[in-house]
């Protein structure tokens, strides 16, 4: 685990000193958008149209954000507009690397090592984390983004006149809701499961354990009546709530001591998780070995024998009963 600093790598773990034991996420550098005909999107430059075979996604299988792109690639219909790379589930002192005997894809563009000469061939004095996913773009040769919350959105509608693919996961009568959603999902439940297993304090661990849960017990509650978090149609809120909740007991429940209960012992979310992963093509998306290796073997200060938990025995493939 480390990052860049004028485009050298430094091995370093997140300084949570600064922020009384806090974990604060730092925000994506790489802000640009791909649109259907290449105008700036809300923000970075302009001059990347939507096209076949031009963008590349660098992904980690572990990852809960680098997954919310992997599943709006499949459910756009982009398999065969936008080529993927893997990295190894292990990120360790060099960051995140392709090496291929740890389960990587490698680098089908460059055949780097690292991930992080991917962030210094798109700028050689880059300053920051080198995070997953990245969007690159071939024909320029540099990144597009980094943000998966933006890499979404393009994938949403920007390619819909290649791919004759009109769904719309942020349809616009819905979109406040869905914006009032996200907000809580990630600041308390995505963001939240991190703040609580990186927590280098008592206190920031229960804060972000008590917020986290009274998130999931809301949105329990939600689910009783609705059958999507926003009502009767799935939209992007329910996608990036998906990711954290399939790794839940897996992994926080246990690695990032969120164990006030199990995901499975929530009735509505429980089925509401599991009908997501049986959502055409999702559940190739969900690889739990990359997940599980990923967190309890790279983050040594947490789990410092490495050794992967076996458990827990779930079956997401059960009926869900939702729509009773
Ligand atoms: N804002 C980014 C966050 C991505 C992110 O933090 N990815 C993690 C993997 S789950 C990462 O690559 N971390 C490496 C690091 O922080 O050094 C996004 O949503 O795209």
């Amino acid at each position: 685990m480390g990052l860049l600093v004028n485009g050298e790598w430094k091995d370093q773990w997140y300084d949570t000193d600064k922020s009384g034991g806090a974990f604060e996420r730092e925000a994506a550098q790489l802000r640009n958008w791909v649109t259907a005909d290449g105008s700036a999107g809300p923000s970075g430059e302009g001059g990347f149209a939507a096209e076949k075979d031009r963008y590349h996604l660098y992904v980690s299988l572990a990852c809960p954000w680098a997954h919310r792109t992997l599943i709006f690639r499949k459910l756009k219909g982009l398999t065969d507009y936008i080529s993927v790379s893997v990295v190894s589930p292990y990120m360790l002192e060099n960051g995140w690397t392709f090496d291929e005997s740890e389960g990587s894809t490698g680098d089908d563009l460059f055949g780097s090592e690292f991930l992080h000469q991917v962030y210094t061939r798109n700028r050689p004095e880059y300053s920051g984390r080198v995070t997953v996913p990245v969007l690159w773009d071939k024909q320029r040769q540099c990144i597009v983004s980094n943000e998966s919350s933006e890499i979404i959105r393009m994938f949403n509608t920007a390619f819909d006149a290649l791919t004759g693919d009109s769904q719309d996961f942020y349809p616009q009568d819905l979109r406040g809701d869905i914006d009032a959603t996200n907000t809580l999902v990630y600041d308390n439940i995505n963001n939240g499961v991190y703040r609580a297993g990186f927590a280098t304090s008592k206190e920031a661990y229960e804060t972000a354990y008590h917020r986290l849960f009274e998130a999931l017990e809301q949105l329990e509650q939600r689910l009783q009546v609705n059958r999507y978090l926003t009502g009767e149609r799935i939209t992007e809120a329910d996608w990036r709530l998906f990711t954290t909740l399939i790794r839940f007991d897996a992994v926080y429940h246990g690695h990032f001591k969120c164990n006030k209960q199990r995901l499975a012992d929530y009735p509505n979310l429980w089925g509401y998780v599991r009908e997501l992963y049986q959502w055409p093509g999702v559940a190739e998306t969900v690889d739990f070995y990359h997940i599980k290796t990923h967190y309890y073997a790279s983050h040594k200060n947490i789990n410092p024998t490495g050794i992967v938990p076996l458990g827990p025995e779930l079956d997401y493939s059960a009926p869900h009963g939702r729509g009773a």
